[in-house]
C-alpha cells in the first residue's frame, strides 16, 4: 500500500491536469489545440475481467466495462465499492490482480511480445498512459512552484514541449478555467476552487484523450463547488474530451453524462443513460443508493 501511495502522490504531482463561463467557443477551440481529436464512437477505455484485492478484500470482481471516445460517463455506488480503484488502476496508480485494461486499443497493463501477453514495462506504460489525465479530490498542486510553472511542468519533462510552446499552452488553459491573472502566484495564495481549476488546466495541458475526476469537489467548501462544477460542465458540453468521472455531485452527473454506471460488490450492477438511472432504475440496490444521495 505504501508503495502504491509514494506513486500516487509522485503522479499525482507529476501528472495532474482543465475554466469559467469565458466563451464556450473559446473552450472548445482552445481543447480542439490542446487534445488529440477522438475517433467518434470508438472504444477508448476496456477493463476486460479485472480482478483487484487488497489482501482479503476483492474490490473489484472480473469487472467488464467499456467507454466510447468522446463519451462522459459517471460512475456511482456505495462507497468502498471501488469507484477510486478504477481510475486508479487507469493511472495505473495500482495494479490488477487479473484481468486486462486497454486504452486506444493498446493495452495498458500488458505489451505483446514474441505473440505473447506479457506484464507491460515502464516504457510501454508510459506511452498509452499519456492519454489519460487526472484530477484528484486533493489538488496536489506543487507548492512551491508558480501556477504557470506548475501547468508547464510535465508538458516540457514528459512531453518534450518548449518552455515557450508550454507556456503558451498553460495561459490559453489559464483563460479557460478563468484565471489568467492568478499565472504569477503560488498555489498557496489561491482558493480551494481556485487551485482545483489550476489542476484541470494542469491535466489537459497533458492533452489527454480521456479525463479521470475523482469526487474533484469533495474538498471544497461549498460555495466554490459550483465554480469549479461550471468549468467542467462548460468543458464537457464544448469539447470532444472523454471523460470518467467519479462524484457525489448528482446534478452534476445528471447534467454532463452520457453514461452513468452503478457499482456494487465490485461489478457493475446497472447502466443507462442518466435519465433512466436517476428515474427509473431497474436495481433495487441502485434505487436504495439513490434514495440515499438524493
Ligand atoms: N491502497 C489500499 N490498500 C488497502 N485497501 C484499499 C486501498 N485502496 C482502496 N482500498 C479499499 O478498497 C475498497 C474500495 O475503495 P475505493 O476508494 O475504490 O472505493 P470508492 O467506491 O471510491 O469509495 P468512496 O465513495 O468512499 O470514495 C475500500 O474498501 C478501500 O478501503
Amino acid at each position: 500500500m505504501s508503495a502504491e501511495t509514494d506513486t500516487a502522490q509522485t503522479e499525482t504531482a507529476r501528472t495532474d491536469t482543465a475554466q469559467t463561463d469565458t466563451a464556450q467557443t473559446e473552450t472548445a477551440q482552445t481543447l480542439d489545440a490542446v487534445a488529440d481529436p477522438p475517433v467518434d464512437g470508438s472504444e477508448l477505455i476496456r477493463f476486460d475481467q479485472v480482478t483487484k484485492r487488497f489482501g482479503d478484500n476483492t474490490v473489484l470482481d472480473r469487472l467488464d466495462f467499456s467507454v466510447d471516445s468522446g463519451k462522459h460517463v459517471t460512475l456511482i455506488g456505495p462507497s468502498g465499492s471501488g469507484k477510486t480503484t478504477i481510475l486508479r488502476l487507469l493511472m495505473t496508480l495500482a495494479t490488477p490482480d487479473e484481468g486486462t485494461i486497454k486504452v486506444g486499443g493498446a493495452y495498458l497493463t500488458h505489451e505483446e511480445r514474441g505473440g505473447k501477453l506479457v506484464r507491460a514495462g515502464e516504457k510501454h506504460v508510459r506511452e498509452v498512459r499519456k492519454n489519460i489525465g487526472m484530477v484528484f479530490q486533493q489538488f496536489n498542486l506543487f507548492p512551491n512552484m508558480k501556477v504557470l510553472r506548475n501547468i508547464t511542468e510535465a508538458p516540457v519533462t514528459v512531453l518534450g514541449l518548449s518552455k515557450d510552446e508550454a507556456e503558451e499552452r498553460a495561459r490559453e488553459l489559464l483563460e479557460l478555467v478563468g484565471l489568467r491573472e492568478h499565472v504569477d502566484k503560488y498555489p498557496g495564495q489561491l482558493s480551494g476552487g481556485q487551485q482545483q481549476r489550476v489542476a484541470i488546466a494542469r491535466a489537459l495541458a497533458m492533452r489527454p484523450r480521456v479525463l479521470l475526476l475523482d469526487e474533484v469537489t469533495s474538498a471544497l467548501d461549498p460555495e466554490l463547488v459550483v465554480g469549479v462544477l461550471d468549468v467542467l460542465r462548460d468543458i464537457a458540453r464544448s469539447t470532444d474530451i472523454t471523460m470518467l468521472c467519479v462524484t457525489h455531485e448528482m446534478n452534476f452527473a445528471r447534467d454532463i453524462s452520457d453514461q452513468v454506471l452503478m457499482f456494487d460488490s465490485g461489478r457493475v450492477i446497472e447502466s443507462g443513460p442518466p435519465q433512466k438511472i436517476f428515474s427509473d432504475p431497474e436495481q433495487e440496490r441502485t434505487r436504495e443508493f439513490l434514495g440515499a444521495v438524493l
